[in-house]
Formats: structure tokens, C-alpha cells, sequence
């Protein structure tokens, strides 16, 4: 290979764990006298020992610096002393911490790059090992963090509640800048710690006063880390057992803040973390969410006392936990499958949504967060709560997504006074709840990592966009007209489609019969396969379509009061050509276990079921079959509905993060040009004579000619064919 080919796969390499161009360089200048130009050593286990070298010289950087800095502190300490020595000792300790916090956060990714999770554990953690006695008390610390899947473990990487690692989940928060400043991180609010993997909290408490005190609480009382951020700061402290302490501190922009509770400060880090983490970030970092609780909590505090004037007995209440859906009678008002229960989903209101409020507010944590010991989902979704806040948000706002998509999607009903039906939006479907779904989820695909820029440039044509043949979308981002053709085609006409068959097909062995039947078949689907963040191609690479979601303006309307009613449906605002993408079916992902249980015991809207590779390969284990619903957390997609075969839209499978059968996207693609104001349809596959699974067949009034639901006459069966 030429060396410039040598050098740039170098550089493409070190792109891809976040370092510069600059800052490899140099060093791989150096690393390539010590290795006698032997670029095969260079490259070994992805370019280990070039990014071994980078950090490095980044950790022999940052000490230099800082002794420049100690130096300076013990400069400035000597003239001090001759002033006031009892003084001069406060603001050194305040400096040491300070200097501390100044070492860059490198060594936390390339660690998780590295997958050497247990090299940042109590023991091995630069920062812990280095404790003295003082330090004990105060050493600032590298939080521990999940290394990135690998395929020995493919866990590693999945954030979401962190429980295995050496972290009391001690929260301490203090509106005082000042009370910080002195040395004195103030009475802690409330408290959460772990207790048999639960969150449970407790308000107003010490620790102090249940528990003897631990080093680490002695440390709370004295100087902590700090690192400013913005208006807020972020103190921490560690003991030498690895545990930590979390001090958030803010400059008040009002003087009269409502310290939210730790479950709503928990359940908004929750939606920060699922929104904007999503499920394999591999840029997660502990810093940045742990500031990311600093401004969730800002926020709140904010948002509280702008709102503190309003009566809480005036605000609907409301929610959607399983639990409660199961008991309560409004379970039956939240459905929104069956003519009935559509009339009762469409009839959701402020008013009526009342029947049976619910403080979710003051549920206990340990009741509405999911991440007991048991669980290793990636991520855990908690039981979903419309809160009086959101609800008021969804009858009020002209975004049904709450600011979650690029663009904003509103919502009318010209008919009557309804409101959409209250769910949690999500931009990306999440994890439910059941470990197994991880194995499918934590492994990230490595494909065209040497590729750079756009991959549909004719030079470039690398294999993911290039997995059906050809590329699968043009330069405008629409799908290419052949391959649209051909799904299309196979999901009308039934002669072209290929089954597969299961030998044990996981719906049957969900449905825990004692016989069980044979698979009825799945149909095998044409998959696109996108580039994603491991490829060596830009962002705006035009082989990435469905995973920059939603840029069409849409509305959700009521489609009619008349017999022809489908409750609420989508449409689109502007024209739209074919082939153009308009969103992706997200929910929550489920196990066929989950969905069956589920499904046995609420109504839910409309499955989807993730079959596309049943059969052909091992998808075996009724929990590595998977499915998403969008009944309680769901995007935009959840307003789309039913049409028999000449629907506008079509579902296609997408490939983002890996190759993986069990797993995939679903895209909805235009299936022809669209005018503005037409309601967006997709084909559910409802067999409306199967009353078994996986969707409870409703009667349907999509008004096609081609209609299933409806006795066809012999012509309109011809007619179907020729569609
Ligand atoms: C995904 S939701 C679509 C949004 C729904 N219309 C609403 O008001 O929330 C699916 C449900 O909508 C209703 N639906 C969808 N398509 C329909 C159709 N063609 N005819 C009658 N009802 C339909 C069914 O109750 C179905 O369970």
C-alpha cells in the first residue's frame, strides 16, 4: 500500500474514536521511527498502539500541565504565606481540586473504546489508586463507564441505569453558588442510594442519620471537584472505595427555585438520556450527563415556578402505566384499537381524562423505575406516565412531539373538541425491558470504515450503500425507483413474494399452547442497509436517510366525526414525491413473549412485528424474536392508518446499526407522489380473518377499492392483481 493510503487508513481510524487529525499526526510520526515503518505492527487491533500512543502523550500533556500549574498554586502559596497563612490554606485546597478537574476526560473513551472496563474500576482507576489519606476524602475521580460492545460482550456500551458499578447514587444539591465556593456543599435536598437494585428516595434525610457516615459523606462536608458549566456546577468527591458524590450547584437566574423531586429530576435525566443518547452513542460520556442533570434540573426548577401558581387540582392527571391500565377503567379510554375503542381513544380529553387521577408525581421510584439487578435490557424503559404537565403540553401545544423531531408536527381536529390520545413521543424506539433483546442491539457492525465523504459518490460506492446492487438511494435522498418498485410490488402481489418458514416459529411458542402449530410463514423482505457512525463516511454521507428522521411537514388531524372515521390520522402538508421518506415506525421494542403478555392483558394499537428474516436464519427463542409497539412511547408513526394494498406509504426494512436478523428499522417511503393535504396510509398486513394474532383485527374503513375487510366482488379481486 502506498504510504499516503497507510497514513490516511490511520487517520480514518483515530476519526472514528473522536481524535483529530492534528492530534494523530505527530504522534504517529514518532510511533513510526519506533516501529521501523512497519505498518502492519501500526495497524494491529485497529490501530491499538497508535491510539495507546495518542493518549499517551495527551496524559503526559495534561501532567505537565498541571505541575506547571501546581507549581504556579506553590509560587503564588509561597508570597501568600507572608500575608495570611491561615488563609492562603482554604484556597489551596479549593485550587488542587480545581487543577484536578482541569485533566481532559480522554482517558474515559479511549478506555470504553478499548473495551477495558475493568481497567477503570475502583482498584485500577488512575485517580483512585493515587489516593492518600487526604486524598481519601476528596481525590476527584474518573466516573466509571460501559465500554463499547464488543463481541464477547455485547452488554458493554448499554448505558442506561448504571448498577454494576462502584457509584452510590448520592445527589446533593444546593442553590447557593456560594455555599459551594466556601467549602460548603449545603443540606442535602434528598437522597437516593441502591437497595436491592431499586432507587429509592428519601427526601429531607442524611445519610447521616440512618447509616454511620461514610468517607465519602465526611468529603461532602469539605471541598469537592469542581468543574463550571455554564451557570451550573458540577462538584464531585470519592472515597477511596470507589464511591462518588454528585454535587450540583447553581447560579439561580430567580431567587424562588422549586427544587424538583429526585423521581422527576430521574425521569427527565431519563428522557435526556433515551433522547439524546439513544441506545449506542458510542460518544457517551459520564461528564456530560451528570451536566446534563445539572441543566435537567435547572429546568425543572425553572419550569416549577413558573407553573407555581396554577392549582394542581385544576391540571388533568393522567397516565398510561401498565399497572394501572390493568386496574383502571380509563385503561379502556387509552386503546385505540376497535371501532369502540377508537370512539373511546378519540375521546380523550382534559375534561374526561380525569376519571381516575393518578399522583405520578409521588409515586415511589422504586415502583416506576425498572432497573433492578435482573434487568439488562439496554434500556430500561419505566413504566410510561403521562404526566399532568405533558398532558397539558399535548392538548395546548401545536407539536405533538414536544420538540423531540427537527421539525415541528402539529395537530387539529376541525370536528369536535377531542385531543389526540396521551402517549410518551419518542423519536427512536427504545428497549422495553427483557435482557435478551441486548444481544441484538449491542453489537455494532464495522463496514466501510475506510470510506470518507459521501459513499453514493461513483468512487466510493462501499458496500453498505451498495448492499442491494446498486446504491438504494439517490443523490435527493429518495429511494432508487427500481428497488422501490420491486417492494412494492412483492407487498401487493402475493405471487412475488418469498415465504420462509420457522421450524419453531416464535409467535406459536409465545402463545404457549400446548400444541403448537406450524409457522404460517414471513414473508422475506428487501432490506436497506445504511451507513452509520462506525463507517469512515461524513454525516451527510447520502447513504443515511432514516436515521436523520423526520423533515417533512406534517399534521395529525381528526379524520371524521361521520361513519367513515378513523379517529386521528397524519397528513402531509406538502407535496411529497415518490419514494421521498417520511418517518420510521419507532415504539417500544418487545420481545413476542412481551408483546403476547402485553397484549393478553391491554389493547394496543398496532404492533408491528420484526419477521423480515424469520425462518431463514436463527432467529430462535421466542425472546430473540422481536417486535415494536407503539401503544405507550411511539413516534409520529402512531397516528398513521390502515389502508388495504394501494396505501401511499410503504414499510421497508432498514438496516442502521448492524446487520443483525433480529433486529432493524422500519422506514415509511412514499409509494407514489403525495399532494399536500392527503392523509399518509400504510398497509398494516392485518389478516382480518385471523382473529388469533398479531394484530386484533378492527373494522376497517379505509375507503380502498381493494378494501379486505369488505366482500369483493370478483372484479375488484381482478383489479387487486393489476394494482
Ligand atoms: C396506529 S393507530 C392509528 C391512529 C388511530 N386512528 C388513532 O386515533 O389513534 C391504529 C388504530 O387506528 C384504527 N384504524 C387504523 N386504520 C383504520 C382503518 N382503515 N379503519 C378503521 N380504523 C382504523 C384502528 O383502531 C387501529 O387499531
Amino acid at each position: 500500500m502506498a504510504p499516503n493510503a497507510h497514513i490516511k487508513k490511520a487517520i480514518t481510524a483515530m476519526k472514528a474514536l473522536g481524535i483529530d487529525e492534528a492530534q494523530t499526526k505527530p504522534v504517529l510520526k514518532n510511533l513510526l521511527i519506533l516501529y521501523d515503518k512497519k505498518w502492519e505492527l501500526i495497524a494491529e487491533d485497529n490501530y491499538r498502539a497508535l491510539a495507546d500512543a495518542i493518549f499517551e502523550s495527551q496524559e503526559t500533556q495534561a501532567t505537565e500541565e498541571k505541575k506547571g500549574k501546581e507549581k504556579k498554586a506553590d509560587e503564588a502559596e509561597a508570597s501568600a504565606a507572608e500575608v495570611d497563612r491561615g488563609k492562603r490554606k482554604a484556597h489551596e485546597s479549593v485550587e488542587d481540586d480545581e487543577d484536578a478537574l482541569d485533566e481532559p476526560e480522554r482517558p474515559l473513551k479511549r478506555l470504553r473504546r478499548r473495551g477495558e472496563a475493568g481497567s477503570v474500576s475502583a482498584s485500577n482507576s488512575p485517580s483512585l489508586k493515587e489516593t492518600t489519606t487526604r486524598d481519601q476524602e476528596m481525590a476527584p475521580v474518573l466516573l466509571p463507564f460501559h465500554p463499547l460492545p464488543t463481541e464477547d460482550d455485547p452488554d458493554a456500551g448499554a448505558l442506561v441505569m448504571p448498577k454494576d458499578e462502584p457509584v452510590t447514587d448520592i445527589f446533593s444539591t444546593s442553590t447557593n453558588q456560594d455555599s459551594l465556593e466556601n467549602g460548603n456543599s449545603s443540606a442535602p435536598m434528598s437522597e437516593t442510594e441502591k437497595t436491592n437494585g431499586h432507587l429509592e428516595e428519601r427526601h429531607g434525610s442524611t445519610a447521616a442519620t440512618d447509616v454511620p457516615p461514610t468517607t465519602i459523606e465526611r468529603a461532602s462536608e469539605h471541598t469537592m471537584a469542581t468543574t463550571p458549566e455554564g451557570s451550573s456546577t458540577l462538584a464531585l468527591a470519592s472515597s477511596a472505595t470507589g464511591e462518588v458524590k454528585i454535587n450540583l450547584s447553581f447560579a439561580p437566574a430567580t431567587s424562588s427555585l422549586h427544587a424538583p423531586s429526585m423521581d422527576e429530576l430521574r425521569r427527565a435525566m431519563e428522557d435526556v438520556c433515551l433522547r439524546q443518547y439513544k441506545i449506542l452513542d458510542p460518544n457517551f460520556s459520564v461528564s456530560r450527563f451528570l451536566n446534563d442533570i445539572a441543566s435537567s434540573y435547572l429546568e425543572l426548577a425553572t419550569k416549577a415556578d413558573k407553573t407555581a401558581n396554577q392549582s394542581p387540582d385544576n391540571l388533568p392527571s393522567f397516565t398510561t402505566n401498565v399497572d394501572a391500565l390493568k386496574k383502571s377503567a380509563a385503561a379502556m379510554a387509552f386503546t385505540a384499537e376497535g371501532s369502540n375503542d377508537l370512539a373511546n381513544s378519540a375521546n380523550q380529553s382534559p375534561e374526561n381524562s380525569q376519571t381516575k387521577p393518578v399522583d405520578v408525581l409521588n409515586k415511589s421510584a422504586a415502583t416506576t423505575v425498572r432497573n433492578d439487578d435482573e434487568s439488562t435490557g439496554l434500556v430500561v424503559v419505566p413504566e410510561c406516565q403521562i404526566s399532568a404537565d405533558e398532558f397539558r403540553m399535548i392538548s395546548i401545544v401545536s407539536d405533538i412531539t414536544l420538540a423531540k423531531e427537527a421539525v415541528e408536527i402539529p395537530w387539529v381536529n376541525e370536528f369536535n373538541s377531542k385531543v389526540p390520545p396521551p402517549f410518551r413521543y419518542i423519536a427512536q424506539s427504545l428497549v422495553y425491558q427483557d435482557a435478551e433483546v441486548k444481544f441484538s442491539l449491542g453489537k455494532v457492525d464495522q463496514c466501510c470504515s475506510s470510506c470518507c465523504g459521501d459513499c453514493l459518490a461513483p468512487s466510493m460506492a462501499c458496500s453498505c450503500a451498495t448492499a442491494l446492487g446498486g446504491f438504494t438511494y439517490t443523490k435527493d435522498g429518495l429511494l432508487q425507483k427500481d428497488f422501490l418498485e420491486e417492494c412494492i410490488s412483492e407487498a401487493r402481489d402475493t405471487q412475488k413474494q418469498l415465504v420462509q418458514y420457522c421450524k419453531e416459529c416464535p409467535l406459536e411458542v409465545a402463545r404457549n399452547e400446548e400444541t403448537l402449530e406450524p409457522c404460517k410463514g414471513h414473508r422475506k423482505r428487501k432490506v436497506i442497509r445504511e451507513c452509520w457512525s462506525n463507517c469512515g463516511c461524513s454525516e451527510k454521507c447520502g447513504n443515511r436517510v432514516v436515521q436523520h428522521g423526520i423533515h417533512t411537514k406534517l399534521q395529525v388531524f381528526f379524520t371524521s366525526d361521520g361513519p367513515s372515521g378513523r379517529g386521528w390520522g397524519l397528513r402531509t402538508l406538502e407535496k411529497l414525491p415518490k419514494g421521498a421518506f417520511v418517518c420510521e415506525l419507532a415504539g417500544e421494542i418487545l420481545t413476542i413473549s412481551e408483546l403476547v403478555q402485553r397484549r393478553n392483558s391491554e389493547k394496543l394499537t398496532s404492533p408491528v412485528i420484526l419477521d423480515a428474516h424469520w425462518g431463514s436464519e436463527q432467529v430462535s427463542g421466542v425472546n430473540r424474536a422481536l417486535c415494536l409497539d407503539g401503544t405507550h412511547y411511539g413516534n409520529i408513526s402512531r397516528f398513521i392508518n390502515h389502508r388495504c394494498v394501494d396505501a401511499n406509504l410503504i414499510e421497508i426494512p432498514v438496516h442502521v446499526e448492524n446487520m443483525d436478523s433480529h433486529y432493524y428499522h422500519l422506514g415509511l417511503f412514499t409509494t407514489r407522489d403525495i399532494e399536500a393535504m392527503e392523509e399518509l396510509t400504510w398497509d398494516y398486513g392485518v389478516e382480518f380473518n385471523d382473529q388469533v394474532y398479531p394484530t386484533r383485527p378492527f373494522h376497517c374503513r379505509c375507503g380502498s377499492e381493494y378494501c379486505l375487510n369488505v366482500k369483493r366482488s370478483s372484479k375488484s379481486k381482478k383489479s387487486k392483481k393489476r394494482a
